[in-house]
């Protein structure tokens, strides 16, 4: 029995500008998203019926049923599989958790079946994460997810991921937004020679679902102060609708030992240090 296992890293949004609203309500969107080196794992295998197992260090909370995003792809993909699904990412975060997994579905199941892969367009009935999340490299996304243009060659950043243990829904951060039409970034974008240049520039960019999704959850406000004072730390930003939030350091070292200070402090927490945009 043939099994194809693939990764699911978690999506970042490096910047993550709301440009303006359509008229489904979905809002137009400029993102400078990046891949991290910690992710779910998706192994799929050919079976008579549908099946999903999950299991994983955060697997509690997450569907088992024919309404997990994996289980959604395998019938866009319109393939019986029997799918195991390791969480490492906690869901509703900010990471693309479950749109990461659906779009390393698709990919696995294209591989499985040697089925082309599905258009941008057609992965978005999945989420608007997954046409980024089936690239898995850096990309400026554009629409509402699906004008993807990959950013090859940008320098990687060390960074501590963040997340209070509350789940925040992308809906409603939408949904409160004061805003709806904020300036996109700069087109094209800066070439960037160095990780400290491409920190400095990022200063000046933004995610604008920050508020709506602070005032959702406003225990991440805490966690942006309490991200703020590690030594080291040079930029802190949520990613997507949150409540991840993630600081940029200089080297692995500051960024491992800043994340060991946070996980002490605060045990409940998910913190964890790793690579944003690592060469391929
Ligand atoms: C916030 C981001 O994660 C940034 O990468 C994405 O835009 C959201 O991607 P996602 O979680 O896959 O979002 P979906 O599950 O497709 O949509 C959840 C809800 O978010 C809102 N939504 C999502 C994407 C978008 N461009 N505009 C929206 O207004 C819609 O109300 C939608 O019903
Ligand atoms: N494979 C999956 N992993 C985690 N959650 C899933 C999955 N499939 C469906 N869900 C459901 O989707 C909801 C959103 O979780 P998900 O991890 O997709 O959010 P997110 O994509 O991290 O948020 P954002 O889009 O802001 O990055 C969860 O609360 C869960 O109920």
């Amino acid at each position: 029995m043939t099994t194809i296992e693939v990764f699911a890293p978690a999506k970042v949004n490096l910047t993550l500008h709301v440009t303006g609203q359509r008229a489904d309500g979905y809002h137009a969107l400029d993102s400078l998203v990046v891949f991290a080196g910690i992710g779910d794992i998706v192994g799929v295998s050919r079976a008579e019926e549908p099946s999903l197992t999950v299991g994983g260090p955060m697997a509690a909370g997450v569907p088992t049923d024919r309404g997990n995003l994996v289980m959604k792809a395998a019938r866009l993909m319109d393939v019986a599989a029997d799918i195991h699904l390791e969480k490492h990412l906690p869901a509703a975060a900010g990471l693309g958790g479950g749109s990461s997994d659906a779009a390393a579905t698709v990919s696995a199941l294209a591989r499985l079946t040697g089925q082309p892969l599905p258009d941008a367009g057609d992965l978005l009935c999945l989420g608007a994460d997954v046409p980024v999340c089936l690239q898995q490299s850096t990309a400026r996304m554009r629409g509402v997810g699906e004008d993807v243009t990959p950013l090859p060659g940008l320098p990687e950043l060390h960074a501590v991921l963040v997340n209070p243990g509350l789940p925040v829904m992308t809906q409603q951060v939408f949904a409160g937004l004061a805003d709806r039409t904020n300036p996109p970034m700069p087109d094209p974008l800066p070439e960037f020679t160095s990780t400290a240049a491409l920190i400095e520039w990022l200063a000046g960019m933004r995610n604008d679902l920050e508020a709506p999704a602070i005032a959702a959850q406003p225990v991440i406000n805490q966690v942006f102060d309490t991200l703020k004072v590690t030594p080291g730390c040079l930029l802190t930003r949520m990613s997507g609708s949150g409540g991840t939030c993630f600081g940029l350091y200089g080297d692995a070292e500051t960024a491992s030992s800043a994340a060991g200070r946070l996980q002490e402090a605060y045990p409940s927490w998910w913190v964890v240090a790793t690579v944003l945009n690592a060469a391929n």
